[in-house]
């Protein structure tokens, strides 16, 4: 057998079960073998009855000391019970509508038995427990449990991939045994059993560990080659004096002089030009650092190559704000920028309308959402595709915007400040251009936590720095009422009928209509609304520079790296900003948070925080993030496993193997990229 096998060709899996296994995106046996369990079930070693614990599932031997007897307590619910005994005690089995178990189950006899034990004062039970004979096969293993479809068991999917393994099955193993023993890793096939078949703990760790290994390997190097290939025939973008001096003209037209941190990155970028490279490059810099700007240049650049320009911005409220910006900004210097909006459109004639403009290149530059992705959305001659991502549009998002056109250049934006290390994995097929010191004159924003005791205070200075012409932001977790948090909606009313009752303030949230969203950021940017009370619309890359007071409800509900976010939409101007993080919460995981932020306002500092106060989670988004070959690796808990995988990277790529091995693994890879656009 073969992992390009369908799954039909497993003993056992009819047209049926194939279609149920198919809407788990289980096409091939290969597919099947990656379907990774998503928890385990201990059973490696049994225990006896005095050593089990209250509320564990256990494992125990013990032979059946009395008959089986049956009793009927209502029509729906009858209880079967027995007497067990081990060497170290008495415990009874109870089975629950279960009047048949007596064929499998006979007094005198010795079983396992596996479930949970509940231990009271004089009475030691177990519950509707699985019974093993002695002998059976899987015991004294770890159980995997997967992710199922109505009409498909665990036991379905155990047996298939049991029928795989027992078939025997072909699994090349692209590593070299020398590299396979220099670090330490399993073979490739054994973990692909090891991680469904565990008979002790080490095995499933170094099956786990190796598949991790594979992971972060597989889409580097994919990376990698993706990067070797874009490079070849990049669409020419010239920088001739003329063009030049248009750029000083824009820049001279602006309120600041770019600090050395952004001159560097556009020489990076010039650079790309200047050597006719593909432009493919990451640009980080924490908040309020200035990338717009760097992406504003670049669009200019290729308008005056005569291309068009895309920026596709993870809001409409955001992309509305660069929109303005842009539009108003072009209009000042005459090189024929016609910029477009893209964001919902009222009718799908409307919408035809505008893509027919942009197809017929009526409009040069276009900042949009992600409805720009759309098959039917057609540029005549795209140049270059700015994403502000927020690591929320990924590989795949970025491949099909570059394939609306022939090969753009690609900038992707980020304000969240990643280890290389990380950003190899997330973003390999880039090069990095870091934004590395913020504007001068900014001053680092005063950040507290506090609890709800202090709101009045708290308002007081809103309205102090209010009477001063500044403005602030009120941010809270949920839109509506709710019983655990203070809600957008809610605390609009009582600020509108409070505190705030003779100032204009405006609510914010997702559930309201562009037009209305519009209008209140329209009416906040030109500091008509005093104070906004919203939800975490405006997380991403807002810029009402006059806004200076943050105050964050619940505050604990947040991740930093959030926060921090959060934080960032103040502090942008020469006023001194502040942050309020408002919390009730007791905890000291919580209070560890939140001295962090109190403590630092870098985001490179508090994202590496976040990663290690945070457990196992999506810290990165992955889901969000398109990357196909993610199923157990974590980049918050494997940081140990990226750094090897790194290193054999690098290794591979100067050796003589790695035409072979970036061959396999581009198979490998490519497979998975169209399985994702399948599902
Ligand atoms: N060199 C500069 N000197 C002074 N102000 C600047 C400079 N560059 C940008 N700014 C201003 O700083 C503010 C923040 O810039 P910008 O919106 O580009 O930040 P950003 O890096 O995109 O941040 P975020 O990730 O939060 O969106 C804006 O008001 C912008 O006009």
């Amino acid at each position: 057998m073969n992992l390009r096998d369908p799954i039909i060709s497993i003993k056992g899996i009819g047209n049926t079960k194939e279609k149920l296994f198919h809407t788990l995106g289980i096409y091939k046996i290969g597919d099947l073998i990656e379907y990774y369990p998503i928890s385990y079930e201990d059973r490696t070693k049994s225990i006896s009855i005095e050593e089990a614990m209250d509320n564990h599932r256990s494992l125990i031997k013990a032979t059946i000391t009395s008959n089986l007897v049956t009793r009927k307590i209502r029509s729906s619910l009858s209880i079967t019970k027995a007497t067990a005994r081990d060497h170290s005690g008495n415990f009874q089995v109870v089975w629950y509508n279960s009047p048949y178990i007596g064929r499998t189950v006979f007094a005198g006899k010795t079983y396992y038995f596996y479930g949970k034990v509940n231990k009271s004062f004089h009475n030691i039970q177990m519950e509707m427990p699985e019974v093993f004979q002695l002998n059976a096969e899987d015991l004294f293993s770890f159980i995997p449990k997967y992710s199922l479809t109505k009409g498909l068991t665990h036991k379905d999917i155990r047996k298939a991939i049991k029928n795989v393994f027992d078939k025997g099955i072909t699994v090349e193993d692209y590593l070299s045994q020398e590299l396979i023993n220099k670090y330490k890793l399993m073979g490739l096939k054994e973990a692909y059993e090891k991680i469904h078949y565990a008979k002790n703990r080490e095995d499933l760790t170094r099956a786990r560990h190796r598949l991790i290994f594979n992971e972060f390997l597989e889409i580097q190097i994919a990376f990698r080659s993706m990067k070797e290939e874009i490079n070849n025939d990049p669409l020419p973008f010239f920088l001739d004096d003329n063009r030049m001096n248009q750029v000083q003209e824009l820049l001279n037209i602006l309120p600041f002089q770019l600090t050395l941190s952004q001159k560097e990155v556009l020489e990076e970028l010039y650079e790309d030009i200047r050597r006719s490279k593909q432009i493919n490059r990451l640009i980080q810099g924490d908040v309020g650092s200035g990338k717009t700007i760097i992406a504003v240049i670049m669009l200019f650049i290729c308008l005056l190559n005569g291309y068009q320009g895309v920026m596709m911005v993870p809001t409409a409220i955001l992309a509305e704000q660069h929109y303005e910006y842009i539009s108003n900004l072009f209009s000042k210097l005459n090189i024929g920028a016609r910029v477009g909006l893209m964001t919902k459109f009222k009718t799908t004639k409307q919408r035809l309308e505008y893509l027919h403009k942009i197809a017929a290149g009526e409009y040069n530059l276009i900042v949009a959402t992600h409805g720009v992705l759309q098959e039917d959305v057609e540029f005549s001659n795209l140049g270059l595709v700015i994403t502000d991502e927020q690591h929320r549009f990924g590989v795949r998002q970025r491949k099909q915007l570059s394939n609306k056109g022939k090969d753009p250049h690609i900038i992707v934006m980020s304000a969240t400040p990643i280890p290389r290390t990380t950003s190899l994995v997330l973003y390999g097929d880039l090069e990095v251009s870091t934004i590395n010191a913020l504007p001068a004159g900014r001053k680092p924003i005063k950040t507290y936590s506090v609890n709800t005791s202090y709101r009045s205070r708290i308002y007081k200075m809103i309205l102090k720095e209010i009477s001063d012409g500044r403005q602030a932001y009120i941010l809270c977790p949920s839109i509506e009422m709710n019983d655990q948090m203070n809600s957008a909606e809610e605390v609009y009313e009582k600020c509108r009928n409070g505190a705030f009752k003779d100032i204009p303030i405006g609510l914010l949230h997702g559930k309201m209509n562009s037009e209305e969203k519009e209008e209140v950021m329209r009416a906040f940017y030109e500091n008509k609304i005093k104070v906004l009370i919203c939800t975490t619309v405006v997380e991403v890359g807002i810029n009402v520079p006059n806004a200076t007071i943050m105050l964050i409800e619940n505050a604990e509900r947040f991740g930093l790296a959030q926060l921090h976010q959060l934080r960032g939409r103040v502090g942008r101007g020469e006023h001194q900003s502040h942050c309020i993080l408002l919390t009730d919460s007791k905890s000291q995981k919580t209070k560890q948070r939140m001295d962090v932020l109190i403590q630092s306002t870098d985001g490179f500092y508090i994202s590496q925080r976040d990663l290690e106060l945070r457990g196992p989670g999506d810290y990165f988004g992955f889901r969000q993030h398109g990357l196909p070959s993610f199923k157990l690796a974590d980049l918050s808990k494997h940081q140990s496993i990226l750094l090897e995988a790194n290193e054999m990277v690098e290794y591979i790529l100067h050796s003589a193997e790695q035409e072979y091995i970036k061959k396999k693994v581009l198979i490998a890879f490519q497979y998975k990229l169209d399985q994702i656009s399948m599902n």
